[in-house]
């Protein structure tokens, strides 16, 4: 059973629109989300990775507002409640793993969690520069990070990807037992064998151009 924060959770997407270039991703798109396990698929290029960036408040969209419990994303306040893992969004290379939580600790006021630090292994990689690690302990730290001042909305884009199958089973349990909202993009229904899991299937707009 998920344990859920007693707060209200609501990710709101209100008539968004967003652009690149010329290709539009979303186009007045709107979505309620209050379940506390959400799994986003579709193809590629369907606006997976851009509706979490949007979530995150990381892109501004051309058109329309997302709000967390009533609250504009791209508000500092609103940030604190939300953590994201996704390959765009790219960890600092020059620090240490060491720094890296060294500073995402003070960011936050949050402690790195031991137990996860154990699960994921990473503590023998502690004074390795984050730009050194390989792409599956790049990942056990974008997770770290993401988690590690228990965000009420986590956004997860492609969680197990590059993952072994210890830290597969490791996030797995991160995930069953997380008290907040939890949303991932995947190809892979990971989330699905949790109960009480939302599916919101994206299609493509339209086709890349050439
Ligand atoms: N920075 C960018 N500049 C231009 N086009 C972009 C940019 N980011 C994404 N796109 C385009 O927007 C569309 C949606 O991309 P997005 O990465 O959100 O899709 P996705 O569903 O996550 O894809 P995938 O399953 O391949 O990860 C794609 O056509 C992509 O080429």
């Amino acid at each position: 059973m998920i344990k859920q924060q007693g707060s209200l959770r609501l990710l709101v997407f209100e008539k968004i629109s967003h652009y690149y270039q010329n290709r539009c991703v979303f186009d007045d798109f709107c979505i309620e989300i209050n379940e506390p396990r959400v799994l986003i698929s579709g193809p590629n290029g369907s606006g997976k990775t851009t509706l979490l960036m949007l979530a995150a408040g990381l892109i501004t969209p051309d058109a329309g507002k997302v709000s967390f419990n009533q609250q504009s994303v791209l508000t500092t306040e609103s940030k604190k409640h939300i953590g994201i893992s996704a390959s765009k969004v790219a960890l600092p290379g020059f620090l240490t793993v060491a720094e890296l939580l060294d500073f995402h600790q003070r960011q936050f006021n949050c402690e790195p969690n031991e137990h996860w630090l154990t699960q994921f292994g990473l503590k023998q990689y502690w004074h390795t520069k984050v730009d050194n690690l390989s792409l599956g302990n790049y990942k056990k730290l974008s997770l770290l990070t993401a988690v590690m001042h228990q965000p009420k909305l986590l956004l997860l884009d492609e969680p197990a990807n590059g993952l072994d199958d210890k830290a597969r089973l490791a996030l797995n349990l991160l995930l069953s037992d997380y008290p907040g909202q939890v949303i991932i993009a995947s190809h892979e229904a990971i989330a699905a064998e949790h109960q009480q899991v939302r599916q919101i299937q994206l299609q493509r707009s339209e086709p890349d151009p050439v």
